[in-house]
């Protein structure tokens, strides 16, 4: 590790077209409004609010929150940089922030803060039961018995790349299962032997696990966590979701609920793991928490006290996905070498990142690495979910 920090890249920003943060805000952001209006027979008011909000996505600026806005999330938008970015175009701000913003102003468009009838409706929650509804979640899980003929530290791995390509919710545990197959392949770091070794250390050892997406990423994120309780390799977890919906599939406390009750009424194997979690939760060995900077536009070296307290007394905290990832590390123009030691140093404790690459950033890779993969053909290698890391600061 370097013994200062790196220079800091230049923030990731939404303002050049054709590259992938502006086709988020100017392609996704509409998509998202369009399939929230569709989701639910919302009155006038909210159609109005999302057709405001579809118009600002094209060419609107941020906003000052509305006047009825809860006064600590007013105090808590001022201090995350609301007062700063009032007025400017989303295209201008940090991508991150215009991307969390933006989620915090469809809540507000569809009434989610507000009394009534839509208040703590999340407008996401259709699509996330169905996907725990897919026959395919059914295929998933009814393939974890096939993992009962493996040793408990290959049955691990198994599951940690399960949870790992779980994040481009497709469980993993057939190909991860012969060992070679594609999906290790395609891991551009795999530092999975010092995460294992950092849960080998002398106990009691505490996991905090901070989710990304629900279904079926939180499914095998569940049964990862289920399996190190079950084998002693941590004695007590904290599981980090988000307090309201976020970035469309984020977890929440109540996709938590759904997940375990998926998981509890499976059969076999799934349905044990399930179980295991339920007692965890009442026995209090595995707590939750839906910290408000969860869903901060900010990156994690921001992050307040209590929660720096939290990480730093965890064995080790995992984070899950891409936007943790950029969250992590900062969302910056990195160079691809820049050692993810030293973008990770202001970290409280053990850090490692499980994501499959969703976006530009990218750190920890060797030179060879990086060569290899911008010969390799595959312009999107960043972005198009195909590449997978396992990096661990220990
Ligand atoms: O955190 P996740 O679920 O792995 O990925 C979320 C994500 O792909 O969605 C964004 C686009 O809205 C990307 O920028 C971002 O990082």
């Amino acid at each position: 590790m370097a013994d200062t920090a790196p220079e800091p890249a230049p923030v990731i920003l939404g303002d050049e077209p054709g590259s992938f943060p502006h086709g988020v805000l100017a392609d996704r952001h509409p998509a998202v409004v369009r399939q929230v209006r569709d989701t639910f027979p919302f009155g006038p008011e909210r159609l109005r609010a999302l057709d405001a909000l579809l118009a600002s996505c094209a060419d609107g600026v941020v906003e000052p929150l509305p006047a009825e806005a809860d006064a600590r999330d007013r105090e808590r938008w001022a201090r995350w940089g609301l007062d700063a970015y009032a007025g400017r175009s989303w295209y201008e701000v940090p991508w991150l922030w215009a991307e969390s913003h933006f989620y915090r102003r469809l809540l507000d468009a569809v009434g989610y803060f507000a009394p009534g009838t839509w208040q703590g409706v999340d407008p996401f929650r259709p699509a996330k039961l169905a996907e725990l509804d897919d026959p395919a979640t059914d295929e998933e899980l009814a393939a974890l018995d096939g993992l009962a003929g493996l040793t408990a530290d290959e049955r691990g791995r198994a599951l940690l790349h399960g949870s790992l390509w779980g994040n481009r919710a497709d469980l993993g545990f057939r190909l991860s299962e012969g060992g070679t197959g594609q999906q290790v392949d395609a891991l551009v770091c795999d530092d999975g032997d010092a995460l294992w070794s950092l849960l080998d250390t002398p106990g009691p050892r505490t996991l905090c696990l901070v989710a990304d997406n629900a279904g079926r990423e939180l499914v095998p994120d569940l049964l990862l966590l289920s399996h190190l309780l079950a084998e002693g390799r941590v004695d007590r977890a904290v599981l980090h979701l988000k307090p309201h919906p976020y970035y469309v599939s984020d977890a929440t406390p109540a996709d938590l609920l759904d997940a375990l009750r998926r998981l509890t009424a499976a059969g076999g194997t799934a349905g044990t793991y399930g179980r295991l979690l339920w007692t965890a939760l009442r026995e209090g060995r595995v707590t939750v928490r839906a910290h408000p900077f969860s869903c901060a536009p900010l990156p994690y070296a921001d992050m307040p006290g209590d929660l720096r307290a939290e990480f730093a007394a965890a064995t080790v905290t995992v984070l899950k996905g891409d936007l943790n990832y950029r969250r992590l590390v900062g969302d910056r123009w990195w160079d691809p070498t820049t050692p993810f030691a030293d973008v990770t140093a202001y970290f409280p404790g053990p850090v490692a990142a499980l994501r499959t690459l969703k976006s530009d950033v990218i750190t920890g890779l060797t030179g060879t690495t990086v060569a290899a993969l911008e010969k390799g053909g595959d312009e999107r290698w960043r972005t198009g979910g195909t590449h997978a890391l396992i990096q661990v600061r220990t």
